[in-house]
């Protein structure tokens, strides 16, 4: 096994030019702290909500898909994410709203924190300042501030424990505080064992970066548990690596992607599987990936990766911790620093010139 940089943390940091590794090596005290952030903020009273609805992108739209899995047994109303400028019909004073962007100047978010607003939603503000923090302090909405001065995708504890916290304060949820500090504990554990001081014989984040190095990730996760980590494993990948990733759900891939495995041969040998996997998957899930397995396997890569850990939250961030560690591993294989994107830099000045 040819590891070369991965092992050497020296190498690794130089790369490293926006403290990505440190911000995922903080990760475990970022969702302590992010629990904390809530404490005795003033809250909107509960009224008659038929729905909650998470407005955001990227990094802060994840957050909301994580609350939406993690909500769908526990909580009586449903978990809506919206990732565009405007809102759907339903949205109005019986809806509350989380509006999350951890800069607070993605247009999107902006424009969907106004049109909340006009409908008379009852909105809370997650961010760490920027315009969205400026106008709902304006408005008198609530906002949780997180501390700034990380990537929005490294800060994804601030921009989802904020929201368990505030549904726990509201009445929705109990002893979700034990849940988040067996999260933080099992981070902990997790990250002796993916980050950079563990060599690669023992590190699982850095093989899985050796076995994508080259190739093409195809994540699959399963509905209603692991979907949100492959969708945030294939955003880690663009974002870190600067490469292309795709990710779907099973019991859904079965009745397409999994036909999509006979050519072309080159493009094939060069794609490499992930299957993530969760013990509270339906056990008919967990046989249709027994199978896809062996069908598959014949014309790509795959490994298969296994959520741990004593609670849901500790097992749906074990895989991220997981996803995002080898993300950068990957970029480092490459030369490339996972912390700039410069591309989506681009598009937001190019935008910017027709405001
Ligand atoms: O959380 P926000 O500041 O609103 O950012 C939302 C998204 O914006 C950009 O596109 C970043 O590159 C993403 O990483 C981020 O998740």
């Amino acid at each position: 096994m040819v590891s070369g940089v991965l092992d050497n943390p020296r190498e690794l940091s130089a790369l490293d030019s926006m403290g990505m590794f440190q911000a995922a090596w903080n990760l475990p005290e970022q969702c302590e702290k992010a629990w904390s952030l809530v404490g005795e903020a003033s809250l909107p009273e509960v009224a008659d909500w038929r729905q909650i609805l998470v407005t955001g992108l990227g990094g802060s739209a994840i957050g909301g898909d994580l609350l939406r899995v993690f909500a769908a047994d526990k909580l009586h109303l449903p978990v809506l994410v919206n990732r565009d400028y405007t809102l759907p019909w339903f949205v109005n004073k019986y809806t509350f709203v989380f509006a999350v962007s951890y800069s607070g100047n993605t247009e999107e978010t902006l424009s969907a924190y106004d049109a909340a607003r006009e409908r008379g939603a009852s909105v809370v503000a997650i961010t760490a300042g920027g315009k969205l923090g400026e106008k709902a302090a304006a408005d008198g909405q609530t906002v949780i501030r997180v501390p700034g001065g990380i990537a929005p995708r490294a800060a994804t504890g601030y921009l989802f424990i904020p929201m368990v916290a505030v549904l726990e304060r509201l009445g929705f949820f109990s002893g979700m505080q034990a849940e988040v500090e067996g999260l933080s504990a099992h981070l902990q554990e997790l990250r002796d064992r993916y980050g950079p001081q563990t060599a690669t014989r023992e590190n699982l984040a850095k093989q899985l970066a050796l076995n994508l190095q080259g190739r093409l990730p195809v994540i699959w996760g399963a509905s209603g548990t692991t979907e949100v980590v492959a969708q945030r494993w294939k955003g880690q990948f663009n974002e870190n690596a600067k490469a292309p990733a795709y990710w779907n759900v099973f019991p859904e891939l079965n009745h397409n992607e999994v036909v999509g495995f006979e050519q072309p041969e080159d493009l094939l040998g060069r794609i490499w599987i992930i299957i993530l996997k969760d013990d509270a998957d339906h056990p008919r899930v967990r046989l249709r990936m027994k199978i896809t397995r062996e069908m598959v396997s014949k014309a790509a890569g795959l490994t298969e990766v296994f959520a741990s850990g004593p609670t849901e939250l500790a097992r749906l961030y074990s895989l991220i911790y997981l996803g995002d560690y080898a993300s950068m591993y990957v970029a480092a294989l490459a030369g490339i620093d996972p912390g700039p994107v410069r591309v989506i830099d681009y598009l937001k000045n190019e935008l910017a010139k027709h405001e």
